[in-house]
């Protein structure tokens, strides 16, 4: 509630405007009846047509400020609660995008969109019913109460002795609704996971023919929200028609007493049915008052899986007090580093690694696969925080500089190309904002991406679809290549990013780099022998350990692991 209030409270302006629309629209809507019963009283009862015609226009009057009243008052709650929830998901997203990795597999990536959207809108409802019913029914109902008990204490007992048993009611479907709503949001971010998972893999389940198998797995997930969602809704139908039994018990005591006393000479006519409508106007606005706070668990729920995520302390840190950025250029250097990745702390990845890269110098990272080379190079970008030891660029800690600038120096081109729906002009302009258009094409030039760009029809201004699924593998890694070129960046890293190039465009893309790249440290993590053996350094590992460090033709000599390696992918003349 603290979240929902907090958000609320920021657009004071409106929620006057919402309170004072409330407030008008409750004047009008108890005014008219006491109206009505003073046009019965005074002017029927004494056939005063005058008067008769005098009430008539001010209950039009009064309606027509009513309907005005509610137009404002839903304007106004909804002015509040769409700009609410902006801010919500504006801060969600800036919140997120603070987030290292841990916390992204921690929370989860779908949980995070649900709680981005639906908890968001869930919240939204909540908040919308709460300015207008929930501000209107308690003010609504304290006065037709006290109106109740104004015109006839000997009826008004009806109402007061019928109030007890709703409250338990409500209190008590509340307090089993919670826990429903809390499930029915963790199903919602399953459906949520296996809907991704399926549509981004959607190829490989079509090639394994596993559509029935996906089919149940979705199935299972989509039964488990509907069975939840039907707990709710079992609850709400059995205590919607329970509130009305009880209200129409209510309404028809009272019009039995009523009639009594209408008989005995004790009430008027009118009275009886402006005591009707206060009647009406009391039980009813509880009964809303009620559905809104049957509403507050799930609205909870939701809002506490969003405060979660604010709550949530990133376990990289910038450091907005950040060094200096040092004259040095693309100095980089692993001192003892050992890192266990969160949550497995007992089972390193990274042991004790140390190396220096320098600019002008080609580090390579071989092994084979798990053996650390991706986690090793995500260390510099700080993906991650070492668990030991210390990674320093340019002679400093890279936990001492602004995330900002340290990564600015930066060019990483991840094994999976991403690439972002938008033209490839504006996916190479990610890498740098202001790139010109001479910049771009001298990117593609050395990423060997020209060819394929000039034969798009709209060339630069081809369309990418979401992932860039409309490219191929290679064209994908060139593009990533070219994005990151194109900031001419004091360290490159190459994570296994020529995997998809055939060993031509391969060899022609190192070559072109190599000239482009002589002031720049250049890390590349490779499978193929043939992409690093010319590489000033090559390091092996091997289950998170250092096994070798030299260049080709010393580890031939000195590394056995090297050598199987390399022995499995050249030829006799080329080990030789
Ligand atoms: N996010 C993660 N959480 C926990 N363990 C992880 C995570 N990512 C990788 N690992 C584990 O860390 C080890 C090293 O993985 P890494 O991706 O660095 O290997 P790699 O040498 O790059 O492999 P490949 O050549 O196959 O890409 C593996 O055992 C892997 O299972």
């Amino acid at each position: 509630m603290k979240l929902m209030w907090r958000y609320t409270l920021r657009y004071k302006k409106l929620l006057f405007f919402d309170f004072i629309s409330v407030f008008g629209f409750i004047l009008i809507e108890l005014g008219l009846p006491t109206i009505l019963a003073m046009m019965i009283d005074q002017g029927i009862s004494n056939q005063d047509f005058d008067y008769i015609k005098r009430m008539g226009i001010l209950m039009v009057v009064i309606t027509v400020i009513g309907i005005i009243m509610s137009i404002s008052l839903r304007y106004f709650s909804s002015q509040i609660t769409s700009r609410m929830v902006a801010a919500i998901r504006d801060d969600l997203y800036a919140k997120v995008q603070t987030f290292s990795h841990t916390e992204y597999e921690s929370i989860g990536v779908s949980s995070l969109i649900t709680r981005t959207t639906n908890d968001a809108y869930q919240i939204m409802l909540f908040m919308q019913n709460i300015l207008t019913a929930g501000f209107m029914t308690p003010m609504m109902f304290g006065m037709s109460l006290y109106l109740i008990i104004r015109t006839s204490p000997s009826l008004g007992i009806y109402v007061l002795g019928s109030l007890p048993v709703l409250l338990l009611a409500v209190i008590l479907i509340a307090k089993y609704s919670e826990p429903l709503s809390s499930k029915q949001q963790k199903n919602l971010d399953n459906i949520n996971s296996i809907l991704r998972e399926n549509l981004s893999g959607l190829r490989v389940i079509r090639a394994f023919v596993n559509e029935k198998f996906e089919e149940m797995r979705f199935r299972k997930v989509n039964n488990a929200y509907t069975d939840s969602s039907k707990s709710l809704f079992h609850l709400m139908a059995v205590a919607q028609p329970g509130f009305f039994f009880l209200f129409n018990v209510v309404m028809v005591l009272i019009i039995w007493n009523g009639t009594i006393q209408i008989d005995s000479g004790q009430l008027e006519v009118g009275t009886l049915i402006a005591f009707i409508e206060y009647i009406f106007h009391a039980l009813f606005s509880f009964m809303m008052f009620a559905t809104v706070f049957m509403m507050y668990p799930r609205a909870n729920v939701s809002a506490l899986r969003i405060q979660e995520v604010f709550d949530r302390d990133p376990e990289i840190k910038d450091n907005p007090e950040g060094i200096e950025m040092p004259e040095q250029k693309g100095y980089v250097e692993f001192k003892n580093v050992t890192f266990a990745y969160p949550g497995h702390s007992e089972s390193p990845v990274i042991r004790n690694v140390s190396f220096t890269a320098s600019p002008g110098e080609t580090v390579a990272f071989i092994g084979s696969t798990g053996s650390g080379k991706s986690t090793l190079i995500q260390l510099i970008p700080r993906f991650y925080d070492v668990t030991e030891g210390q990674v320093l660029v340019d002679g400093e800690d890279v936990r001492a500089y602004k995330l900002k600038d340290l990564r600015e120096k930066i060019g990483y081109i991840p094994q999976k190309a991403q690439l972002f729906t938008g033209t490839i002009a504006e996916n190479m302009r990610y890498g740098k904002e202001d790139a010109t258009p001479a910049e771009m094409r001298e990117a593609a030039d050395i990423a060997q991406a020209t060819d394929f760009i000039s034969q798009k029809p709209d060339g630069y201004d081809e369309i990418l679809s979401e992932g860039g699924s409309n490219f191929s593998g290679g064209q994908k890694q060139r593009l990533a290549i070219a994005r990151a070129v194109i900031r001419r960046p004091e360290i490159y890293i190459f994570d296994d990013s020529f995997s998809a190039l055939d060993y031509q465009t391969d060899a022609k893309l190192r070559a072109r780099l190599k000239k482009e790249t002589t002031k720049s440290t250049v890390m590349i993590v490779a499978q193929r022998v043939g992409t690093i053996m010319h590489a000033d350094k090559i390091i092996v590992l091997n289950e998170g350990d250092v096994v070798g460090i030299g260049t080709h033709r010393e580890l031939l000599e000195t590394c056995p692991i090297y050598y199987d390696i390399a022995a499995s992918q050249l030829s006799e003349e080329e080990l030789a």
